[in-house]
């Protein structure tokens, strides 16, 4: 808890000028309105109460009075209002440097970070957890902690001199606020956490919702999903209605009747101070002891008020530094250079977790330019060698070289600058063609990506639309067919002009007709680079120089076609399979 308020509060350094006008402003204003009893006091004892008396009424002395309380407020809520736009000035300043250094830490994280958070609780440590920060923390509990804690002791000091014995006295309120703070403190973050939990996984469900929406429809999933979300939904109302009982019991009731005894105890206290039938002490006083009781009490009410927001900017801070804390990717700065596309995995070993290795002694060559089709049974471990070799994962033991380069030594993002790669399912992002083909890098021209497309054979969508590549993309490209999609990234892997080639089932979802086209744009694709692909169509996978069968997580046959086919063992007998099937 400390150390997440000190890092909180360290974000105030780069706005220190910011911070330090807002807050002297604002002690200032709450200094100034302190006082204002003080001159309401003045009013009733020298000017309403010898006006009762000798019916003389000091008509200047009321106008300066009434100017002052009035210049006063005036000058307080001008000071206010400038110094809660500072903060929020300075608090805006924060969230936005918060939310660009979470996202730029996000990418710098390894993949494997990602299989095991869903992707929603990511979403929402950047964006609701640093707006509870901008909202709440920055502005309400640093102005509202610094003026309270003002005025509570202005208020002290006010009342002690005015009546010593009876204002120190009530300096046995702060033990039995303390108490109370504590209790309610514990109390309702242990409600106030679990209400942020579920509030986190509802959006991750929401997420999970939306992105498979489809799926959910075809397989008429969303009575389940909608009893999981209302599950989660009454843990949260729950964990709610406890919070607030709690809230609503400690902060209003407790709060008000700790007032009104204090206020009657101050007045019988006062009220026995009569002499002879006239009170020992004017009504001015009488006035402004109750006037600064009640000030005291403002901010201790508002006080709950300020720790629920000390407790959810913690709660939200503590998730945003776990998220922050999490390891990056080592960042190698070896560069790597690829000269001439040779692969070779020597004794590698790999898993997902350390418990469970997924491949076991992986060991091949593959020369410059040849084509490596991996084959074998789902689970096999196909996509996990796509994925050594892209470096999204780095294997337990073992190495991988890529023309006398180790690419686990090398600087990660050259090692992947130096392939491309073609996902089963490729991925648009929202923005034009030819943008997700150039991927906005200034070396690739309209030309080229043009160029890239006529190809790949989909010269029809430079031709199709008014603006031409230039037509923009939405929703991850929904508006293309899966064949078109898949077009659009060998162009993307085209352009790049890569000495490695990864293709990841690119042919297993198409119709025959648009399984011909990629093929054919497969072949232009592949043209003097070292290419590894997935296919579970073995018809495609026929000239491939070396076909590697993969079975548990091991190599267990090696060569090309006819050579495997001889061999009459797995291979022969997945083509044979799908030869019947034909
Ligand atoms: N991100 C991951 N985290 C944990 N385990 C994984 C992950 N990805 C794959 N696996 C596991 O690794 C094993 C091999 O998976 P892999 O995707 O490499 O197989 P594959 O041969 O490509 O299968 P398919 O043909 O179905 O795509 C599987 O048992 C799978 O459950």
């Amino acid at each position: 808890m400390i150390q997440t308020s000190k890092r909180l509060l360290s974000y105030i350094k780069y706005h220190r000028q910011r911070f330090w006008l807002g807050a002297s402003l604002l002690t200032l204003a709450t200094a100034l309105e302190l006082y204002s009893p003080m001159i309401a006091k003045q009013l009733i004892d020298q000017v309403m109460t010898p006006a009762y008396q000798t019916g003389n009424l000091n008509g200047d002395l009321l106008i300066v009075l009434l100017m002052s309380y009035f210049l006063l407020n005036l000058i307080g809520s001008l000071l206010r209002y400038n110094s809660l736009l500072l903060l929020r000035k300075m608090s805006n300043r924060i969230v936005k440097r918060m939310r660009n250094d979470l996202f730029s830490h996000m990418h710098r994280l390894p993949i494997s970070y990602f299989d095991q958070m869903p992707s929603g609780k990511v979403v929402a440590r950047i964006t609701n957890d640093t707006e509870v920060l901008r909202g709440n923390f920055y502005v309400s509990v640093i102005s509202n902690l610094l003026s309270n804690f003002i005025q509570i002791i202005g208020a002290f000091i006010a009342l002690i001199l005015l009546n010593r014995i009876l204002g120190s006295a009530m300096l046995i309120l702060i033990p039995i606020l303390i108490i109370w703070q504590h209790l309610y403190t514990k109390y309702a973050s242990r409600y106030n956490l679990a209400m942020r939990e579920y509030i986190s996984q509802i959006s991750g469900q929401l997420n999970e919702f939306v992105q498979g929406i489809a799926v959910i429809q075809a397989f008429q999933k969303e009575n389940q999903l909608y009893t999981e979300f209302k599950a989660t939904v009454q843990k949260w109302f729950l964990a709610g209605r406890k919070y607030l009982l709690l809230d609503s019991l400690v902060a209003w009731g407790l709060g008000a009747l700790l007032r009104n005894v204090t206020i009657l105890l101050v007045i019988t206290t006062l009220s026995a101070q009569f002499l002879g039938g006239r009170m020992a002490l004017s009504a001015g006083i009488l006035y402004v002891f109750i006037d600064y009781i009640n000030r005291l009490f403002d901010p201790i009410d508002g006080f709950v008020q300020t720790i629920t927001n000390v407790q959810q900017s913690l709660a939200a801070g503590k998730r945003i530094f776990e998220f922050a804390d999490q390891d990056p990717e080592s960042k190698q700065t070896t560069p790597f250079f690829i000269k001439k596309g040779a692969v070779t995995f020597s004794d590698v070993t790999f898993g997902y977790s350390d418990e469970h290795m997924i491949l076991n002694q992986i060991d091949f060559h593959v020369s410059p330019g040849e084509t490596v089709a991996l084959v074998g049974h789902t689970g096999s471990g196909k996509s996990s060698i796509l994925n050594l070799l892209f470096r999204f994962y780095d294997p337990q033991k073992g190495k991988i070289i890529i023309d006398d380069q180790e690419i686990a030594r090398c600087n990660r993002q050259s090692v992947r600058e130096a392939m491309a790669i073609v996902m089963q399912d490729p991925y648009l992002f929202t923005g034009t063609i030819a943008s997700n083909i150039g991927m906005n890098r200034l070396e690739i021209t309209d030309e080229m990506i043009k160029e890239a497309l006529r190809q790949v054979g989909a010269s029809e969508l430079i031709e199709r639309y008014d603006k031409g590549i230039h037509h923009p993309v939405v929703e991850k490209g929904n508006e293309f067919s899966s064949g078109e999609r898949q077009l659009i990234s060998f162009a993307r892997a085209l352009v790049v002009d890569p000495k490695i080639l990864i293709l990841d089932e690119a042919t297993s979802h198409v119709d025959t007709e648009t399984e011909h086209m990629i093929q054919q744009a497969m072949d232009v694709v592949k043209k003097g680079r070292t290419t590894f692909m997935i296919a579970h169509r073995l018809s495609t996978i026929k000239d491939a120089d070396q076909i590697f069968v993969l079975d548990q997580g091991r190599i267990v046959e090696q060569g090309n076609h006819l050579h495997l086919l001889e061999q009459n063992g797995i291979y022969h007998q997945m083509y044979q399979m799908q030869a019947e099937q034909l």
